[in-house]
């Protein structure tokens, strides 16, 4: 068989991964694929930069849309990053000219799978993308292929390495959001720009994914997004006296005859369920399916050889001739919104600072009784002299209600600052 020609656009930490893991470990890559896996022409900002691989040999190009048009290219590696500009130049020349893409990026597969998928589709060839979704586990693999045969009713998980790794430090070390990501940054876990990872974006990318691949694809802009900048260290010592782990989950769930939820949010999961014990910078997916029933896998979400492993996978699908198509062999479905959360029922977790004298808790408790919120647990910790935070935990109400009696909670004068509102999430299993 004739060796499977690359053209590889990016050579920052994944790209020069994936060069390293083709030479290391190009023996077994052969015998798997069925034929070499070689690259052979690269593109990058600088020609320069020394990057601790041999670029000896491989054809050079400025412009990434010139190296996915080389006519000695058979597929092209997009691991330049972002949703536009030139790796979605990139991306969609490769296709337009039939010959199949694997990418790492998961802002770009968030926001134009979809259209991307149709054009692939319409030029007989393939998108891949498993390293878009944490990293180096097999999430896309998991949901498309191993799950294939089960209705999913769930998909989501532990999605963004940056936040596991902040909420982790501030549960053992009992410090703030703002000196965990400090020392996040200088270790190198947090971008220097840390909004993508903390707001919630980066996960809401991966989510994004996800859910087209277990349901259908839906409009980014129509998911709910919330990171864990507001969360503090008495949330978190709150959660452990509680029986709880909070962790930035994200989750799409649709079940039989009910509109399509998804959302990224930090959330209360009990101890006992499995993505409770992922620590770190590790992630965790986890699916539920009426045949296939609950299931996590968890592990390395980003990182040069994780995310190398993930994208040479695909290469070798590609080496296989194997076409994976998603929703069915040519028609991919129209985008759909996600649903308000308005009336979805959960439990929440509700945490106030609040002024330490009589009368207080008889504020608190008649907005609930005003909201019909019904309250399950009270927790209470001095904050300060005169001042305490106080933790509850209500019965299942709407997301509207919560709201809507926070906001009335926020009113009352023995209040300080804004209530937090963490979802109790325990159907997880
Ligand atoms: N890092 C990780 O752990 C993970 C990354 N990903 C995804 O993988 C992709 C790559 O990430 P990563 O390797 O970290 O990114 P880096 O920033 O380390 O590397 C990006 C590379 O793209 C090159 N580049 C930028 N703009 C252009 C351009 N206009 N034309 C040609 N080359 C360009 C840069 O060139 P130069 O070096 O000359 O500046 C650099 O080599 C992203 O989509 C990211 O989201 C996914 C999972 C994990
Ligand atoms: N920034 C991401 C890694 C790339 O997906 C994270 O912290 O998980």
């Amino acid at each position: 068989m004739k060796p499977l020609r690359i053209g590889l656009a990016g050579l920052g930490t994944v790209g020069v991964g994936v060069i390293k893991l083709l030479r290391a470990h190009a023996a077994e890559l052969t015998a798997r694929g069925g034929r070499s896996i070689e690259v052979v022409a690269v593109s990058a900002r600088s020609r320069t930069r020394d990057r601790g691989v041999s670029l000896d040999g491989l054809r050079w190009y400025d412009d990434p849309v010139a190296l996915a048009q080389d006519a000695e290219i058979d597929v092209a590696v997009e691991l330049i990053g972002g949703s536009e500009g030139s790796a979605r130049a990139m991306v969609e020349a490769a296709l337009a000219r039939g010959i199949p893409v694997v990418t790492a990026n998961k802002a770009l597969v968030a926001l134009h799978g979809g259209a991307l998928t149709a054009l692939a589709s319409k030029h007989n060839t393939t998108l891949f993308y498993e390293a878009a979704v944490a990293g180096g586990i097999p999430a896309i693999k998991l949901v498309r292929e191993a799950l294939a045969a089960d209705r999913l009713e769930s998909v989501g998980g532990i999605l963004n390495g940056t936040c596991n790794y902040i909420l982790t430090e501030m549960r053992a070390t009992g410090r703030d959001f703002a000196d965990v990501l400090a020392e996040a940054q200088a270790k190198g876990y947090a971008e220097a720009e840390p909004s993508t990872d903390v707001d919630g974006w980066d996960a809401a990318h991966k989510l994004a994914i996800l859910a087209g691949i277990a349901f259908r694809p839906i409009r980014f802009d129509s998911l709910s997004v919330h990171g864990i900048r507001d969360v503090t260290s008495a949330d978190l010592r709150f959660a452990t006296e509680l029986g709880y782990r909070i962790k930035l989950l994200g989750l799409a769930r649709q079940q039989e005859g009910k509109p399509l939820e998804a959302w990224v949010r930090p959330c209360m999961v009990p101890v006992s369920v499995p993505v409770a014990s992922v620590e770190g910078v590790f992630n965790a997916v986890t699916t539920f399916g009426p045949f296939s029933g609950p299931m996590t896998i968890s592990g390395r979400g980003a990182g040069e050889g994780p995310t190398a492993s993930a994208v040479v996978a695909d290469l070798v699908d590609v080496a296989r001739g194997a076409s994976l198509p998603v929703w069915g062999v040519a028609d991919v479905p129209d985008v759909i919104d996600c649903a308000p959360l308005d009336d979805v029922e959960s439990a929440f977790y509700v945490r106030l600072d609040v002024a330490d004298r009589s009368g207080t808790m008889a504020g608190l408790t008649s907005v609930l009784r005003d909201h019909d919120v019904s309250v399950h647990l009270v927790s209470q910790h001095e904050a300060a002299p005169g001042r305490a935070h106080v933790a509850l935990v209500t019965h299942r109400v709407t997301e509207r209600a919560v709201q809507e009696a926070v906001a009335g909670l926020s009113a009352l004068p023995t209040v300080n600052g804004a209530p937090l509102v963490l979802k109790i999430e325990d159907s997880l299993q």
